[in-house]
């Protein structure tokens, strides 16, 4: 599995829950898999086909988004075709009969309407799965019910024993169950992970509608336009879409457009330049939705309140995918909340319409509370989250000032209290300002002393308060059917008694766009590229990034695919941070495919030697970026960590971003005194842990590792069996390796990283100095702590086939010191010159530092 992974997607290991539901796709299970979008769903149905050698049949919803990923899995080497009426191959179907195809991607359509005959000659060849992609469709409780879904369960017939598999992103229990239900699921494995987009930054902003906010709007995409990847800019009406496109298009900016009303040849147009990168920003409304597979979106701006929060987290989700760090903003009006007669509309019955008002006071409620955005987003989809502080969010990244609010909080709450505590916030809101509405005066609250007491605030000035008093617990909001009602709780009640009418202790809230004005200190422009941003990359390799893109960008135009699709953003910035110098080191890049090495590696290296030289950069650097899926913060970073003193981040910005030696840091002019060697390279060292990228080939090269070093510390290691106290490490080692060397080398490993072997064309100092150092003769070695312990062996000669026929063996893989042992006649830059042949040909691949075969 983990081979497939490697050979046609690049990357060396599975995202949470991928593994064993692919392994119980391969038992022939039945599988629900309920995943936030991006979070690798569909390599699920993807990997499976091509360890069965059978074919996979994928129900995919629409065909613009079959198109997009047969054409992405084109370019990974896999063989995958659609069957719908946009397919111009005639023989397709033919093809797909005899199972030429590891994916075959059908609408439910067509699922449904080929003949038998298709199905079982298909099963003649071999089927594997049927994945029903956005398996919320089924649902008439779903957000996109679509009826030909409903269908699906007739193939059921047909394809007896074939595992079918439901995806989706969204699906509340009713969904689920109706998922289960409706593709008659035999004891289904169920998968549903968290609905955390880590990697995604949230934030809301209040607005004035009209020009001026518009030039903000255009002004703070041209700032993203000039740092490359996708915004799509959702509007709430086409009026929007166009007026905002106009404005940006007048700013020289390249959008597109998309909406309903745009004929079908120019919506199919306008999504296909979004995806090839043709325009950089596509405006658009909600129509732009469910096919968007593109994983590179940097920022998704919603241009007024979307209807819903399960809308919201849809289109906001459609951000990010790949897992790099992306925004999400959110510019509402205050006229966006008074659209609910008009979602109304569409309702058909009264309890419709309730819940459509309720999804709006949802959205409503998100715009205007001062908490942690992510919790309230996950825990209005039932995940409990558990900080109040995600730090990737403006309530958690702003400081905001705190304003007393405590007249105010007692008017609310008594005026809640006084009306019996049995409604939402609009009645006693309405109390508050003065209203003599019938409801009001039949109940006679237009007697109570609260009575016309709020006037001077707009009722959604008070509806904030109200949203800021339940989170802060001072009022509850109760659910029943779907009512919502509103009372004060007790920390409220002991609020009440401490308040007398001309006097409050004090009670402070942070101040929101709406009761004051405060300063988002991660403005929506220019800041964002902090998240979003060039994680820790140096100027002259955004500057190589930035070149390489445009490298992408010419291949995939001759090769009439999406830039995307030739190689992600985040393996490209792999290979930014480390500019391999060959084929295996491209090959060893997590993200990077076998496919994608055969195809254009020799054209990608040569590209990286020349540029990086123009650029004076060094190649074969060790790549420290990360996506941001794991829970993880992304480990590079130019910004000074928060546990790393000072003192050590100058250390560190001296020695990898002024390119000093830990010597020259150490006899710095600007110090008072001079400090040790080994405390400069203990703060790079320290640094690094902190997440700071940290150059590990220079590193090693200035102390001096060689890899003959590098392997007998890590047999040392092993030997000790321990890593905790170096000095037993050092006594299993020769003289001349130091200290420095032990602690530089544990903490790369400690980190993940693999040795930095000097490339084959660079022989290492070691080889140079001593061509020859191993005995010509093959000799008998005893091996005490590697995979053939105490096992005798006849010194074999090097070969390809000697090597691979070794290394097979052994199931868990071998180090490098096992080889070197191993191959003991043979110098340790022929063996090294002869693994990096074979990791570029995909015969062998390394992890962690072991060898395995493919
Ligand atoms: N094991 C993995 N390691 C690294 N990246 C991965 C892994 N699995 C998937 N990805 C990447 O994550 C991104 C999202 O994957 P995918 O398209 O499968 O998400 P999804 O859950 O199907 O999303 P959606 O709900 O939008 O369809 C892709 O760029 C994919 O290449």
């Amino acid at each position: 599995m983990e081979y497939t992974l490697k050979e046609h997607f690049g990357f060396s290991t599975f995202r949470p829950y991928q593994k064993e539901i692919i392994e119980k796709i391969l038992e022939g299970k039945d599988s629900l898999v309920v995943m936030a979008t991006g979070s690798g769903k569909s390599l699920c149905y993807q990997v499976p086909p091509l360890i069965a050698k059978k074919t996979a049949i994928v129900i995919s919803p629409l065909i613009s988004l079959m198109q997009d990923q047969v054409m992405a899995l084109k370019e990974r080497g896999i063989r995958a075709e659609h069957l719908s009426t946009a397919q111009t191959n005639t023989s397709a179907q033919k093809n797909a009969e005899s199972g030429q195809y590891d994916l075959l991607y059908m609408t439910p359509e067509k699922a449904c309407n080929v003949p038998t005959s298709f199905w079982s000659r298909l099963l003649n060849s071999g089927i594997c799965l049927v994945a029903v992609d956005e398996a919320h469709c089924i649902s008439e409780w779903g957000h996109d019910f679509r009826v030909e879904y409903k269908q699906l369960y007739k193939l059921r017939d047909v394809l007896v024993d074939v595992p079918f598999v439901g995806l989706t992103a969204t699906a509340t229990e009713k969904v689920r169950n109706d998922i289960v239900g409706s593709l008659m699921m035999k004891d289904p494995h169920i998968a549903i992970g968290s609905f955390d987009r880590k990697n995604l930054y949230y934030g809301v902003k209040s607005i004035n509608r009209g020009a001026s906010f518009i030039d903000e709007l255009v002004a703070q995409i041209s700032k993203y336009v000039a740092n490359s990847g996708s915004t799509i800019v959702y509007c709430t009406t086409i009026k929007d879409v166009q007026e905002i496109t106009r404005s940006l298009c007048e700013a020289g900016i390249n959008a597109g457009m998309y909406h309903g009303q745009l004929a079908n040849k120019a919506r199919e147009e306008s999504h296909r330049s979004f995806i090839r990168d043709e325009v950089q920003v596509m405006v658009a409304t909600i129509a732009f939705g469910m096919g968007i597979d593109k994983p590179d979106i940097r920022h998704v701006i919603h241009y007024g309140c979307p209807k819903s929060l399960e809308s919201y987290y849809q289109e906001s989700g459609r951000c990010g995918r790949d897992g790099i760090g992306s925004d999400c903003w959110l510019y509402f009006s205050r006229g966006d909340f008074g659209k609910a007669d008009f979602y109304c509309a569409e309702a058909s019955s009264e309890n419709q319409k309730k819940a459509i008002i309720d999804s709006l006071m949802a959205a409503q409620r998100y715009c205007m509370q001062t908490t942690c955005r992510r919790k309230i987003l996950l825990e209005y989809f039932g995940e409990i989250y558990p900080s109040n502080n995600c730090g990737n969010c403006d309530n958690c990244t702003n400081l905001k000032e705190e304003n007393d609010m405590s007249r105010e909080a007692f008017l609310l709450m008594g005026c809640i209290q006084a009306c019996g505590g049995y409604w939402g916030l609009n009645l006693p809101i309405d109390v508050l300002r003065g209203s003599r509405a019938k409801k009001i005066t039949e109940k006679q609250f237009d007697n109570l002393p609260y009575h016309g007491l709020g006037k001077d605030f707009s009722a959604n000035w008070w509806k904030t308060l109200g949203f800021q008093l339940i989170s802060f617990g001072y009022l509850v909001e109760t659910v029943k059917d779907t009512y919502r009602t509103v009372s004060v709780s007790q920390e409220g009640q002991k609020f009440l008694r401490s308040c007398r009418p001309d006097h409050q202790p004090p009670l402070l809230l942070p101040m929101t766009s709406e009761s004051g004005p405060y300063e988002d200190n991660r403005s929506t422009a220019g800041d964002s590229m902090a998240v979003s941003g060039h994680d820790g990359l140096s100027q002259a390799e955004v500057q190589l990034y930035k070149l390489l893109l445009e490298e992408r960008m010419k291949l995939a135009r001759s090769a009439g695919t999406a830039p995307y699709a030739i190689c992600g953003d985040l393996a490209l910035k792999k290979i930014v941070a480390t500019r391999p110098s060959t084929k295996a080191r491209l090959a060893n890049i997590d993200g990077v495919n076998q496919h994608l090495v055969t195809r254009y590696g020799d054209q990608i290296i040569q590209t990286i030697n020349q540029l990086s030289k123009k650029l004076e950069l060094s190649l074969d650097g060790v790549a420290h970026i990360e996506s941001n899926n794991n829970n993880s913060k992304p480990h590079t970073t130019i910004k000074q960590p928060k546990d790393l003193p000072p003192a050590k981040y100058s250390a560190w910005k001296m020695w990898q971003e002024d390119g000093r030696t830990a010597e020259q840091i150490a006899n710095f002019p600007g110090r008072s005194a001079p400090i040790k060697v080994g405390t400069v390279l203990g703060y790079v060292l320290d640094a690094a842990r902190e997440g700071c990228t940290v150059d590990w080939a220079r590193l090693f090269n200035e102390i001096g590792i060689t890899n003959e070093i590098a392997a007998n510390i890590q047999a040392a290691v092993l030997k000790v069996g321990s890593k905790d106290k170096l000095k037993p490490i050092k006594d299993e080692l020769p003289e001349e390796v130091e200290y420095a060397h032990i602690k530089a080398w544990l903490t790369m490993q400690e980190l993940g990283m693999s040795i930095p072997i000097p490339s084959p064309q660079q022989p290492s100092q070691e080889s140079i100095k001593n061509p020859n150092p191993v005995p010509e003769k093959p000799q008998v070695v005893v091996l005490d702590d590697s995979p053939m312990k105490r096992q005798k062996v006849e010194v074999p000669q090097l070969t390809e086939a000697s090597l691979l026929d070794w290394i097979q063996k052994f199931q868990n893989g071998v180090t490098l010191p096992d080889i070197l042992r191993h191959f003991n006649g043979s110098t340790g830059a022929d063996v090294v010159d002869l693994l990096s042949c074979m990791e570029s040909d995909f015969l062998i691949f390394q992890k962690n530092n072991v060898y395995k075969i493919m």
